[in-house]
């Protein structure tokens, strides 16, 4: 569930007459989600997604956020564009919240991800990375490698209720993806989307059938740091079958065809098996924590960390980027 701020009628009534939008036509919160409260909009002007933005989002961030979408879709990026108000500001204030309306993006993201798609999540994760070129502003990876050990301090105390041993073996993992992590100026440094998952990618089919890319969303986690670790993340949550078995197909079809439009330098292709042992370890972390300090009935939906420990392992084990499809 998430709408967790309730907007009234008359509060979306005053709110909506800052903008040029014509009359409201329909107005519905929507269920999917973790972060944040949404809500799809129809107005005389089309359909949008309103966006009131929840505790876990810095509203200093929020620039950054909706600018890059703003610089991305100006770009021919299919994701969402941030609208203005009358008075040119797309972030506002609604129900005592920020909020923000940006366009609604048609398509449906696959709960069962095939093969074909992952060659269009390569190409437009690639699309992404080259349109993000020349974005003015900057944000630092909060959940990059210099946020994992506080994270993983913050699980020490109750980690272990998870699985036994597992503070000790994520202690041992840190250690050694640190210590093999690309030195600073190794590997090139851009925009990231950060949590390219399946629900943030939208398919419809296009004129051959096959899923083609209709847009990106959730740029909540986008931050500029190094482009390939991009491509890891999208290899830990897109190449694993439900039994946990990398599909190396899956991953050869994702990273040619982001090759094919951005090409991977050779330091991009060596780093990547420790790129996605970062990857890994940075979802167990978020999932450990939000597992370990979410009280009983909360709103927020908990997502099973051990999933991402399969994942390490199998990274940690998988040697050459050739193993894991690059
Ligand atoms: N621009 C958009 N166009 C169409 N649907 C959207 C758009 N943005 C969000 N949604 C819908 O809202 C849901 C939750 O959005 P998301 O950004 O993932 O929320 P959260 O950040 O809270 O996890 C999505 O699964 C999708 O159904
Ligand atoms: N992709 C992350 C959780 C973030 O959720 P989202 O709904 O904001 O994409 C995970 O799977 O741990």
């Amino acid at each position: 569930m998430a709408v967790y701020t309730e907007v009234s009628d008359e509060a979306l009534r005053t709110f909506l007459a800052d903008y040029a939008l014509g009359e409201l036509l329909a107005f519905r919160g929507i269920a999917e989600g973790v972060e944040n409260s949404n809500y799809a909009l129809k107005t005389e002007a089309g359909d949008f997604i309103l966006t009131l933005y929840e505790k876990r989002v810095d509203p200093a961030e929020l620039p950054y956020f909706l600018g890059l979408m703003d610089h991305l879709a100006g770009r021919g990026l299919a994701c969402p564009t941030p609208v203005a108000g009358r008075d040119g500001a797309a972030l506002r204030s609604l129900a005592g919240r920020p909020a923000a309306i940006v366009t609604f993006l048609p398509g449906v993201w696959p709960r069962r991800v095939r093969p074909e798609h992952c060659a269009p999540l390569g190409r437009a994760l690639a699309e992404l990375h080259v349109a993000g070129d020349g974005f003015a502003m900057a944000r630092p990876n909060a959940l990059g490698p210099a946020g994992w050990a506080p994270l993983l301090d913050g699980c020490r105390a109750r980690g272990d209720e998870v699985q036994p041993g597992l503070v000790a073996e994520l202690d041992a993992a840190l250690a050694g993806i640190l210590a093999a992590w690309p030195r600073k100026g190794a590997l090139h440094r851009g925009q990231i989307h950060a949590d390219l998952f399946p629900d943030n990618v939208f398919f419809l089919p296009g004129a051959d059938a096959r899923p083609r890319v209709s847009g990106l969303i959730d740029f909540y986690f986008a931050c500029t740091d190094l482009l390939a670790y991009d491509v890891a993340v999208c290899l830990n949550a897109w190449c694993f079958e439900p039994d946990y078995a990398f599909n190396v197909t899956k991953a050869r079809a994702l990273v040619s065809a982001y090759d094919a439009v951005r090409p991977l330098s050779p330091a991009e292709r060596t780093a990547l098996p420790v790129l996605c042992r970062g990857a890994a370890l940075r979802f167990l972390l978020t999932r450990l924590y939000d597992w370990t300090h979410t009280p009983p009935g909360a709103l927020v939906t908990r997502k099973d960390p051990l999933e991402y420990l399969r994942k390490l392992r199998f990274f940690g084990q998988a040697g050459s980027a050739a193993a894991i499809g690059a």
